[in-house]
C-alpha cells in the first residue's frame, strides 16, 4: 500500500492507545458524553460503523471497557453485521474486510486496521481519534503483538437487511435459495455429469447386443467392461459429492429461515400476540419448515431430475423417435390430469389447514392453562373439545386424501404405458425390422424410459406440491407479514429520558371497541415524582401504562415524555429507558442472577445484588441454597408469588430506569409480601418517576399525586388527603376497601361441632 513509515510516531501512537490515554475518565453511569470523551473501544467501533454509513448510539453500550462480544452485540443491535473473533498475526495480515477492522488492545484500548502488506509483513493502523485524512502507520508483528492478544471485531453493513425486511413470499424464499448460487452451480455441474454417465449404460447395452453378440467380438466386450467400470466409479463419487453439497445447502437455508422467522416473530407488535392464540401462531410458523423441506428436498431433486431429462430426452429421440413420442405424450397427459385436479384439491387442503389450526390452538390453550384446567377439574371438557377438533381435522384430512388419490389413480396407467407400452410397441417394431440393429436399440430405450418416466412424473407432481407449499407460505405469511414494530424500533429520536410525562386531551379506542378506553385524558407527571392511578375495573388504568410503553400508538391527542411526542421516540430506546412490572411476570429458565440481569450487556452480579436489595428481594435470595445462582425453572414454580414479583421489580430496576411503571404489580401479593414491597417503594422511587397503577388505594397514599379514572375519563388528580376531601368516587373506593374493622368481625359459627 506504500504508506510512509514513521517509526517513532508509530510507537508513540500505539503506546498511547495501548496505554489507555484515550480512555474516558467518565464514570460508568452508562451515559457517555461528547464523542471526545468516549472510551477508545467504543470510539473505534463508532468510527468503523460510520465508514459503512451507520451511526451507532453510544448510549446503547454502557461499559467503559466492553469486551469483543459486547461490542459486536452493540453493533448488531444498531443493524450491522458484526463478529467478535480471535486471530493470530498470520491470519490478520491476510484478512480481507470491506472496511476498517477493530483490534482490541490488551489494556482496554483499540485501534483500527485499514490495510496490510504481506510482502513487508506489516499492517496499517489508525487511531480512532486521528483526524480525517491522517495517514495510517505501518506496524510490524513484534510491536503489535506486544499490545494486542488477537481480539478483533469485524463489521459491515448487514447485507441481508433488505432480505430480512422483505415480505415472506415464495419469491423471497427463492431469493434465499439464489444466494446459494455457488453450491447450486456445483450441484448442477455434478448433476449434468451424472446424467451423462447414466446415458452410458443403455448405449453400452445397445452396442453389446448389436455388435458383441452379433459378431462375437471379445475385445469390444473387454473395452466396454472397462468403460462401464470407470463410469460406475465416477457415478458413485459424483453422487456422493452431490449429496454432500445438497446437505450443506439445505442446512444453510434452514439456518437462515430459522433466524429470519424468530427475528420477525420478536418484532411483531404485542397487539398481534393478544389477538392470536399461541398455538395458532406456532402452527402457522411450523409451516415454514415444510416449505424448507420442499425447497431443499423436492424442488431441488426435481431440478436435478430436470437436468437428467434434458440430457436423456434427446438421446431417446436419437435412439428411437417413435417410442420417444409415446413417452412425451403420456407425460403431457399426466400434467393435464394433475392440473385439472388442482382447484378442488386447493379448497380441500384449505379445510385441512383450518381444522389443524383449531386443533393446535386447543392443545396449546390446554397446556398454557393447565393449572386452571386441573384446579377446576375441567379435564373432561377439554378432552371433549380435543376429541371434536381431532375428529374435524381427521375428516378434513380424509376428504383431502380421497380427492388426492384420484389423480394418482388416473396417472398410474399412463406411467405404466410409458415403460411397458413402449416395450411392447418397440418389440413389435423390432419384429418388422430388417436392419438387425433394432433389438439393441429396444434394450437401450427400455433402460432410458425407466430413467425418464420417474423424473417426468415427479415434475408433474411438483405442480401439486407447489400448491401445498403455496398454502404453507400463506399460513406462515399470515404471521410473518404482519406489520412489524421495526420502523418504530429503528427510527425515531433518542432523547435522554428524565421521566417527565404529560397526557394532553388523549383519546384511545381498542380496535372493534364501541366505547373509547381513554376519553380526553389530560394530566402531568413531573420528573422524579410518584404518581398513582386508581379507578374501577375497566376504567382504563392499564391502557395508560400500555400507551406509555408505545404498545398502541394510534391515539388522538398528545402523549409527551420529557416534552418529546412519544410517537417520535425510538421504541427500543423508550422501552430500554423505562422499567415495567406487571401483575404476572414471566421469569425465564436460568439462575436468579441471570433473570435479574436478563441478558443486558455489561451488568454484573454486583448490579444484580444492588437491584435485588432495592426491590426487597435480597433477604430471600440469600436464604436460598445457592443464593443468586439458584436455578429458576420455566414459569418459576419454585418461587412464591411475592418472591417472583420482587425479582421482577429487581429486573426492572437493574438498568436504573428514569421511569418505572408498576401495573398492578402488588395486587396479587399476600399482605406480607405487599408490605415488604410497599416499604421499599420510597427507596425505589428515589431519583426516578414512578407510575403506580393499583386498585388497592392503601398502597398509593404516599404518592405525590393520584389520578382517579372512571370509564376512560379523568375524574380528579390530587394527593390522597385532598382526594379524600373532594373526590366522591375516591372516597367511595377508599371506604369500600378500608371499612372499620368492627364490621368485619369473625363469622358466627352456623353449625355447632358435633360431639362424637
Ligand atoms: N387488548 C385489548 N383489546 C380490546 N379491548 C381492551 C384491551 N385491553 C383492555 N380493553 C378494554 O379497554 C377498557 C379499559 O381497560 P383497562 O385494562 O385499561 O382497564 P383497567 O382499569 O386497567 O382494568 P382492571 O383494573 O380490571 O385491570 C376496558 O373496557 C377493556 O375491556
Amino acid at each position: 500500500m506504500g504508506q510512509p513509515e514513521n517509526r517513532r510516531d508509530v510507537s508513540t501512537k500505539l503506546a498511547a492507545v495501548a496505554g489507555g490515554s484515550e480512555r474516558s475518565a467518565k464514570g460508568g453511569d452508562g451515559h457517555h458524553g461528547p464523542t471526545e470523551t468516549l472510551p477508545a473501544r467504543i470510539k473505534a467501533i463508532q468510527v468503523a460503523a460510520r465508514f459503512h454509513g451507520i451511526e451507532l448510539d453510544t448510549r446503547d453500550c454502557r461499559e467503559q471497557t466492553p469486551n469483543a462480544a459486547a461490542l459486536a452485540e452493540w453493533a448488531r443491535r444498531g443493524g450491522m453485521w458484526a463478529r467478535a473473533v480471535r486471530v493470530n498475526w498470520s491470519h490478520l495480515i491476510k484478512l480481507q474486510a470491506p472496511g476498517p477492522i477493530v483490534l482490541l488492545l490488551k489494556d482496554g484500548g483499540a485501534v483500527l486496521l485499514i490495510g496490510s502488506d504481506a510482502d513487508r509483513n506489516v499492517v496499517f493502523l489508525k487511531s480512532a481519534n486521528d483526524p480525517e485524512g491522517a495517514e495510517a502507520r505501518a506496524i510490524d508483528e513484534l510491536r503489535l503483538t506486544n499490545a494486542w492478544n488477537g481480539e478483533v471485531v469485524l463489521l459491515r453493513a448487514a447485507r441481508s437487511l433488505q432480505v430480512a425486511d422483505a415480505p415472506f413470499t415464495l419469491g423471497w424464499l427463492a431469493t434465499l435459495v439464489r444466494i446459494e448460487a455457488k453450491p447450486l452451480r456445483d450441484i448442477a455441474i455434478a448433476s449434468i455429469a451424472l446424467s451423462v454417465l447414466t446415458v452410458l449404460p443403455p448405449l453400452i447395452v445397445m452396442t453389446v447386443v448389436n455388435k458383441v453378440l452379433q459378431f462375437n467380438s471379445v475385445p469390444t466386450l473387454i473395452l466396454l467392461s472397462a468403460i462401464v467400470a470407470t463410469a460406475f466409479l465416477y457415478e458413485t463419487l459424483l453422487g456422493h459429492a452431490r449429496r454432500l453439497i445438497v446437505n450443506v445447502v439445505g442446512a444453510r437455508i434452514d439456518t437462515k429461515l430459522n433466524l429470519h422467522v424468530f427475528s420477525r416473530l420478536l418484532r411483531l407488535p404485542l397487539d398481534y400476540f393478544e389477538k392470536h392464540p399461541a398455538g395458532e401462531t406456532m402452527y402457522h410458523l411450523a409451516q415454514v419448515y415444510r416449505i424448507r423441506e420442499f425447497l431443499t428436498g423436492k424442488l431441488l431433486s426435481t431440478f436435478l431430475d430436470l437436468i437428467t431429462l434434458c440430457v436423456l430426452l434427446p438421446v431417446m429421440f436419437i435412439v428411437n423417435s417413435t417410442l420417444a413420442w409415446i413417452v412425451v405424450v403420456c407425460s403431457v397427459l399426466i400434467v393435464l390430469i394433475i392440473i385439472a385436479f388442482l382447484p378442488p384439491l386447493r379448497k380441500s387442503y384449505q379445510r385441512v389447514v383450518e381444522a389443524e389450526t383449531m386443533k393446535s390452538a386447543a392443545m396449546s390453550e390446554t397446556v398454557v392453562g393447565i393449572k386452571t384446567v386441573k384446579a377446576l377439574g375441567l379435564e373432561p371438557q377439554r378432552e371433549a373439545l380435543w376429541d371434536e377438533r381431532v375428529a374435524n381435522a381427521g375428516n378434513a384430512r380424509l376428504a383431502f386424501g380421497q380427492l388426492a388419490s384420484w389423480p394418482q389413480t388416473l396417472v398410474t396407467p399412463l406411467e405404466r404405458t410409458m415403460v411397458l407400452g413402449t416395450m411392447l410397441f418397440g418389440a413389435y417394431l423390432a419384429l418388422n425390422d430388417t436392419t438387425g440393429y433394432m433389438v439393441g436399440g429396444l434394450f437401450a430405450f427400455m433402460m432410458l424410459a425407466q430413467r425418464v418416466a420417474q423424473p417426468l412424473v415427479n415434475l408433474a407432481r411438483l405442480v401439486e406440491d407447489y400448491e401445498e407449499v403455496g398454502a404453507a407460505v400463506s399460513e406462515a405469511a399470515s404471521v410473518l407479514n404482519q406489520p412489524l414494530e421495526s420502523a418504530a424500533n429503528s427510527a425515531g429520536v433518542r432523547p435522554d429520558l428524565f421521566g417527565d410525562v404529560s397526557f394532553n386531551n388523549l383519546s384511545f379506542s381498542y380496535s372493534g371497541a364501541k366505547t373509547p378506553a381513554l376519553d380526553g385524558v389530560s394530566f402531568d407527571v413531573p420528573a422524579g415524582t410518584m404518581f398513582g392511578i386508581v379507578g374501577r375495573s375497566g376504567s382504563g388504568k392499564s391502557t395508560i401504562a400500555r400507551l406509555l410503553q408505545g404498545i398502541n400508538r394510534d391515539y388522538t391527542g398528545f402523549l409527551k415524555v420529557d416534552g418529546v411526542d412519544l410517537k417520535e421516540i425510538n421504541l427500543r430506546h423508550l422501552r430500554q429507558g423505562m422499567g415495567i412490572v406487571l401483575q404476572d411476570n414471566f421469569l425465564f429458565r436460568g439462575s436468579i442472577k441471570d433473570n435479574i440481569i436478563a441478558g443486558r450487556a455489561g451488568l454484573t452480579l454486583a448490579d444484580a445484588m444492588r437491584a435485588a436489595q432495592l426491590a426487597g428481594a435480597e433477604e430471600f435470595v440469600e436464604r436460598m441454597p445457592h443464593g443468586f445462582d439458584t436455578y429458576v425453572e420455566e414459569g418459576s414454580p419454585n418461587l412464591s408469588g411475592g418472591q417472583r414479583q420482587r425479582l421482577a421489580i429487581a429486573r426492572a430496576l437493574i438498568h436504573n430506569p428514569s421511569l418505572l411503571i408498576l401495573d398492578e404489580a402488588t395486587s396479587a401479593l399476600d399482605p406480607e409480601s405487599e408490605a415488604i414491597v410497599s416499604a421499599n417503594l420510597q427507596r425505589i422511587a428515589a431519583g426516578r418517576t414512578m407510575i403506580i397503577v393499583s386498585h388497592r388505594l392503601a398502597s398509593l397514599t404516599d404518592c405525590d399525586q393520584i389520578l382517579v379514572l372512571d370509564q376512560g375519563k379523568v375524574v380528579d388528580v390530587a394527593s390522597h388527603a385532598v382526594l379524600l376531601e373532594r373526590c366522591a368516587l375516591y372516597r367511595q373506593l377508599w371506604f369500600q376497601q378500608n371499612r372499620p374493622t368492627e364490621n368485619r368481625g369473625p363469622r358466627p359459627i352456623a353449625i355447632a361441632p358435633r360431639l362424637t
